[in-house]
């Protein structure tokens, strides 16, 4: 089967000398729900801009198995128009894209429903709560109908309790849509609550150290967090991670240039 997103040794050094990537691949299927986690600093974000083409790679290449592809980016911050309402807000990529204001009316009542918002539509983001907020920046990710949805922590500045439900309604929306996932989050109870596999990223330069599916049927619900099966998933991903602090760093800097460290 051809991946519908394979990033091929993809490196990525920015303009002050940081190796934010090395040598990265990692292919990504049709409706699959992937997500990276990994110390701060190892290029998950990286990644995601990368894959979005908001970021140059310096080498390697991203092969798309996405017809009509369409990407919509979940951002932590849910980054919207304070003086403009929910529905002008949802409404915003609609007015880029130049959508008749017909169309794009049904679109937006349809994406605020989707995100459990109707009735909030003339509210304003200071009368929001973090988590109804995340739900706009959602539904407007939402409102362009994308097949691959990249998330960039958006639940992590929110409470455990908001959060969880957050989850729950992102694999509910999953389900229904079969988006492909790209969902970069610190919580590894989240990856592995909300994902087919989990991509668990090391530092210094960022690269993958290990790739684990989690062998779960969907839907999810509370009985699987409280399961066996996912105490040990988290356990294998916690164990993951915490072997990537240990590690030395690969790569170190020459001029605008990298290399391997030198072997001690
Ligand atoms: N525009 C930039 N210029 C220079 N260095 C950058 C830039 N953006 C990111 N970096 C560096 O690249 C590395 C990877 O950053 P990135 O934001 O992708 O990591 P991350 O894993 O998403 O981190 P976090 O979990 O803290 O959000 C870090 O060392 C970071 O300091």
């Amino acid at each position: 089967m051809i991946p519908a997103i394979e990033l091929n040794h993809v490196s990525k050094v920015y303009s002050n000398g940081t190796v934010a990537l090395h040598n990265m691949n990692l292919a990504i299927q049709d409706a699959e729900f992937v997500s990276l986690v990994g110390p701060s600093g190892c290029g998950k974000s990286t990644v995601l801009r990368i894959i979005a083409g908001l970021g140059q790679m310096n080498s390697g290449s991203i092969d798309w198995g996405v017809c009509d592809r369409k990407l919509a980016f979940v951002f932590q911050e849910a980054a919207l128009m304070p003086w403009a309402t929910v529905q002008d807000n949802v409404h915003l990529p609609l007015k880029l894209a130049g959508t008749s204001k017909k169309y794009a009316d049904v679109l937006v009542q349809q994406a605020i429903q989707r995100v459990g918002l109707s009735g909030f539509e003339r509210s304003y983001p200071r009368e929001l709560s973090g988590g109804m907020k995340m739900r706009v920046s959602i539904a407007r990710a939402l409102v362009t109908k994308p097949n691959v949805l990249l998330m960039d922590e958006p639940f992590g500045a929110l409470d455990e309790i908001t959060r969880s439900k957050l989850n729950r309604d992102v694999l509910d929306l999953w389900s229904q849509h079969r988006w492909t996932v790209v969902f970069v989050t610190h919580n590894i109870y989240e990856a592995v609550y909300l994902s087919n596999r989990v991509i668990v990223m090391a530092a210094r330069p960022g690269r993958v150290v290990a790739d684990i599916a989690i062998d779960a049927p969907y839907p999810r619900n509370e009985e699987f967090r409280t399961s066996l099966l996912y105490n040990e998933y988290c356990r294998e991903v916690s164990q993951c991670l915490m072997a990537t602090m240990n590690e030395q760093p690969l790569l170190h800097i020459v001029g605008n240039d990298y290399s391997p460290s030198p072997q001690i």
